[in-house]
């Protein structure tokens, strides 16, 4: 997306600098169990009573112990059935009776509680899996699927809160807090469950500019035309303006926070050096500013999910509370222990401790009882306050109503309950009958939430100030900025007349927001008529929705297909107020082809976005092939046409002109090689040769993952052809007086793309890029 010119405009928060769950990571083998020890951590919890006291020893003996790995099956729901189904027939019956230094170690096995039973865990320790031949060849086919983007690793008590958000595919939803986008990921899914064209929306924000560059990565491997992702505090969330003069409401909000972390100890254990109670005790105060932004931004009606992964009441009851307090009767707290009745958990409190634990008394605790006593130890010189002058919020005691607040109907997850990590979570609504979306088709109100998802569901076809957060209480409608507002400012038209829509009045540019702006093509561009043309597009072609990066709506380099929603977001509101980082599903890429006149449609379309285009696409434009010809376009970069026999493929190309050409391989097994779902792959045809247009490292994965090899040789020339007087030079190896293609595809992956290969045993990954993702996971 967008270019990233400096981190100048990264946003400033108030508050000090959290910890990011992923920051505290230390080498497990590090620290023996007996050296997991923290005096100040284990006296606190044992006074906070999350747990009953004889329960004590096993929740600290759990948490010494390496957490089991954990992975989901992503993608639309086809496509996750269908790996689903590989790892029950083809990995787990050879793990049975695995035996390492004479202790037996039981295969993965199935998460109960994960709709539609495609989460896993990995009980048998990192040693053993790398050590023993199953798991070994499990994990490579681990690595080779989360590179394409069909698995995630994620900690299972993380994968709790976007289900409890129960999204359907209309609904407008928030991430808050979001990189590096675990669950950005499963709300995406939620959204899209067939990978159809969702209606709805997803804003997946975050503090931290470079992790909203994580963001961007990670939900590349699930594009969305209905994603933005922005560069915010979230406690100051700005008001989002639509047509019509209405302001964004969501239909669901993730309120992720950043927490003490100390639900992750079992992974950071740098937490058990650490830990301190005055990290909860100071990350109360910007969890609740965030909660109760998040509460002025629902819609009546709406869901909103607050999580933690800490264990600390600090940071979990005691914000719910607060939060419930400051808006009396406008919300509740959701009963949802009927939902996903195997996951076990514990019941909210509503009594817990205040304590502090400064480093002039050597870090010991002292508690007390009420604010009121807190104060009186600050005025007596006892209790110092921060350096900015602020001691203790009140609303970190129980409040006296808490008992009538339903807090019990929290959850927290214990790692002894279910061998997991630690977390939090509460499912608030907010009062008042549920409203629609207008666009909400009628189609879209059938339910796909992920929790009401089966394992049995059948499968679809097709894989086709400036925030006021001072004052948390108002509504959305005054609570957030309004823009400034210069009138008069018209924004410069491409050659041919402006997108119909723009809005009356421009706002002020924040120069020190440095991505690129974002602006609609005219749907009667020339580009985009050849498009039409070159794709023979549908009616249900959404030509209106073709989205650059520049003010002009000029289609230089790539476009983005968004939804409407998108749209109205983007042609209402100033990107830099917004803080746009990126938008919609890359949808094609320009073909480097100044020189070639002769190509009347330059654009190809890039993986990420060809779900997004197919179903759009004239009957007749989608060339079917099979693994030989698969074969032969990963063995060559560009090989001549002649090389492949005389199927329809062949004559299907050789009836096409130059330009993209999309390619349907079809799932079998042959040739040496076996696909499981069909798999769509864009082909660029020049005069003579043919070129698959995915970068290097990709087609090693898709040969491997097909073919159990690595059947790509190197390219013929990394040099990029010489142009010379409007013509290229022949690339090495090339066929006679054919032009030498070099695909720009760099960076482009196979994410989205229903390809499923058995044979992986050969792939080159080690076992520590397993890891690696661990930590984006956290
Ligand atoms: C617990 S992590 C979120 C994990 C994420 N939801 C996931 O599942 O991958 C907390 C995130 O909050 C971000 N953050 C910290 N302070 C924030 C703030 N004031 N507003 C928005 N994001 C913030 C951090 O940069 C971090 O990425």
């Amino acid at each position: 997306m967008g270019k990233h010119r400096g981190k100048k405009g990264a946003q400033r928060g108030g508050a000090r600098e959290p910890m990011n769950r992923d920051s505290n990571r230390g080498d497990w083998k590090s620290l023996t169990p007996a050296e997991k020890t923290n005096a100040a951590f284990e006296a606190y919890y044992k006074a906070q009573g999350i747990m009953s006291e004889d329960e004590w020893p096993q929740f600290i003996e759990s948490l010494r112990v390496e957490l089991p790995v954990t992975f989901r099956v992503t993608g639309s729901r086809a496509h996750a059935e269908t790996i689903n189904d590989i790892i029950k027939e083809s990995y787990v019956p050879n793990m049975q009776n695995v035996e390492f230094e004479g202790k037996k170690y039981d295969p993965p096995s199935q998460l109960p509680w994960y709709p539609g039973q495609l989460a896993w865990q990995i009980e048998a320790p990192k040693r053993v899996v790398r050590k023993t031949e199953p798991f070994k060849a499990f994990q490579r086919f681990l690595v080779g699927e989360t590179e394409v983007g069909n698995l995630s690793r994620q900690e299972a008590v993380s994968m709790i809160p976007p289900l409890f958000l129960d999204v359907e595919p209309h609904h407008y939803c928030l991430d808050m807090c979001a990189a590096p986008g675990s669950k950005t990921a499963q709300i995406i899914e939620a959204l899209n469950p067939h990978h159809t064209t969702s209606t709805g929306l997803l804003i997946a924000n975050d503090s931290d500019y470079k992790r909203t560059h994580m963001l961007v990565h990670q939900t590349g491997r699930m594009p969305s035309r209905g994603l933005i992702v922005t560069n915010f505090d979230a406690s100051m969330f700005p008001a989002i303006k639509l047509s019509g003069g209405k302001n964004l409401q969501f239909d669901r909000i993730l309120a992720d926070v950043p927490c003490s972390g100390d639900g992750t100890l079992r992974k950071n254990i740098e937490i058990w050096s650490k830990w301190g109670a005055a990290d909860g005790n100071s990350l109360h105060s910007l969890q609740l500013r965030i909660l109760e932004r998040a509460m002025a931004m629902l819609k009546p009606g709406g869901r909103l999910v607050y999580s933690t992964c800490s264990f600390n009441p600090s940071e979990d009851e005691s914000v719910i509370a607060a939060a419930l307090n400051n808006r009396p009767g406008k919300f509740s707290i959701v009963d949802v222990s009927a939902e996903m009745p195997e996951l076990k958990r514990r019941a909210g409190m509503s009594s817990w401790k205040v304590g502090t634990q400064p480093e002039s008394r050597k870090r010991e605790l002292t508690w007390y009882e009420s604010y009121e006593e807190y104060r009186k130890a600050v005025e007596s010189g006892v209790e110092k306050e921060n350096d900015r002058g602020r001691g203790l919020p009140s609303t970190l005691w129980p409040p006296a109503n808490a008992k009538e607040l339903n807090l019990e109907r929290c959850m927290r997850l214990l790692p002894h309950d279910q061998n997991t990590g630690g977390f939090f979570v509460c499912v608030l609504q907010k009062a008042g009958p549920a409203v629609s979306n207008d666009a909400a088709p009628a189609e879209a109100s059938a339910s796909s939430s992920s929790l009401k998802r089966s394992a049995t569901s059948p499968a679809p076809e097709a894989e086709t100030k400036r925030a006021r957060d001072k004052s948390p209480e108002a509504d959305l409608e005054t609570a957030a900025p309004s823009a400034e507002v210069t009138e008069g400012e018209a924004t410069p038209s491409a050659a041919t007349p402006a997108p119909a829509a723009k809005p009356e009045k421009k706002e002020k540019r924040d120069l020190s927001f440095r991505e690129d702006p974002l602006s609609y093509v005219d749907p009667y561009h020339e580009e985009v008529k050849s498009l039409i043309e070159r794709f023979k597009f549908k009616d249900t072609f959404p030509k209106d929705n073709l989205m650059v990066r520049n003010d002009y709506g000029d289609p230089l380099r790539t476009m983005y297909l968004t939804n409407d929603i998108v749209k109205d977001i983007i042609q209402h509101n100033d990107y830099t107020r917004l803080r746009i980082v990126s938008a919609g599903v890359k949808c094609f890429a320009r073909q480097d082809s100044q020189q070639r006149t002769e190509i009347r449609c330059k654009w190809r379309t890039p993986v990420d976005g060809i779900l997004e285009v197919l179903p759009h696409v004239g009957d007749g434009i989608v060339i079917s092939a099979n693994l030989a010809e698969l074969r032969t376009l990963l063995e060559d970069h560009y090989p001549a046409l002649d090389r492949f026999q005389d199927t329809e493929f062949k004559r299907a190309l050789e009836s096409r002109d130059m330009g993209c050409e999309v390619v349907k391989f079809e799932a079998g097994k042959s040739d040496g090689g076996e696909l499981r779902l069909p798999m769509w792959l864009p082909v660029w045809k020049a005069k003579m040769s043919l070129s698959l247009m995915i970068d290097k490292r990709e087609k090693s994965i898709l040969s491997l993952r097909t073919f159990g090899e690595d059947i790509c040789k190197p390219p013929p020339s990394q040099a990029k052809p010489k142009l010379t007087g409007g013509a290229a030079t022949e690339a090495e190896g090339q066929g006679e007086g054919e032009v030498a293609e070099v695909p720009e595809t760099e960076g482009e992956g196979l994410a989205g793309v229903a390809l499923v290969g058995e044979a992986v045993e050969n792939a080159v990954k080690s076992v520590e890029a397993l890891d690696e993702e661990d930590a984006m996971n956290a």
